[in-house]
């Protein structure tokens, strides 16, 4: 059988997220692979699994959108902690007193293409450990983490580095594989 036909948006994908940082990378990694537009929305810091978090997220921003829409929910997790504080990294950053520096910096996208679509998610999670601050602090825990296999904290690293390897640049090849895969077909290409 042939490929089915590509499904039709009704507008370019919306990234929303109120973190210009997230977007700066996204538009780094993406570049003009996915058409896409971003919305700043202040989406509530909802609690649970990293991956219902995203998925609500999604669904909310979608019906607000009223369009296709992507979003992404990060976590860093200690591994002493068994995962912990995952999403509520937000309020967790001082020095925690466990031996056990090893942990992942996680990236959940979910991609809902309309209000009341169920979202696809796609997780991207790289490995290291958490460290005294070494780099600049303009984004979150960069200066802390640093990825297994490197010496330098995720705030050192050139961006293209960071976005080689990182958490996020993970999860976008694979959300990067869905749109070639799915082929999606924008109808008013009203945007990029
Ligand atoms: O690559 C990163 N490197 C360092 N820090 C990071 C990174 N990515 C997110 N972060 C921080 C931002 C926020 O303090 C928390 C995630 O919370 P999270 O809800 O996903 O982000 P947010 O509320 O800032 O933006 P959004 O509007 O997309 O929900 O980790
Ligand atoms: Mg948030």
């Amino acid at each position: 059988m042939a490929a089915a036909a590509a499904r039709v948006l009704p507008k370019a994908v919306t990234f929303v997220t109120g973190n210009a940082k997230k977007l700066e990378e996204v538009r780094a990694i993406l570049g003009s692979s996915i058409p896409f537009q971003s919305l700043k929305l202040d989406l509530p810091e909802l609690q649970g699994e990293p991956e219902d978090i995203s998925k609500e997220k999604a669904r909310m921003a979608a019906s607000q959108v009223n369009g296709p829409v992507l979003v992404e929910d990060t976590c860093l997790c200690f591994n002493a902690l068994k995962g912990l504080p995952g999403p509520y990294i937000k309020w967790f950053l001082e020095k925690t007193g466990h031996e056990d520096k090893s942990a992942f910096a996680m990236c959940i996208f979910s991609l809902a293409l309309g209000p009341g679509e169920e979202p696809i998610t796609f997780v991207g999670k790289t490995a290291g450990k958490i460290v005294p601050a070494r780099g600049p602090a303009d984004f979150g825990w960069d200066p802390v983490f640093q990825p297994d296999g490197f010496d330098q904290t995720y705030a050192e690293m050139p961006k293209s580095v960071k976005n080689q390897i990182s958490h996020r640049g993970k999860a976008l090849a694979l959300v990067k594989e869905h749109f070639a895969a799915a082929n999606y077909k924008v109808q008013n290409n009203e945007s990029a």
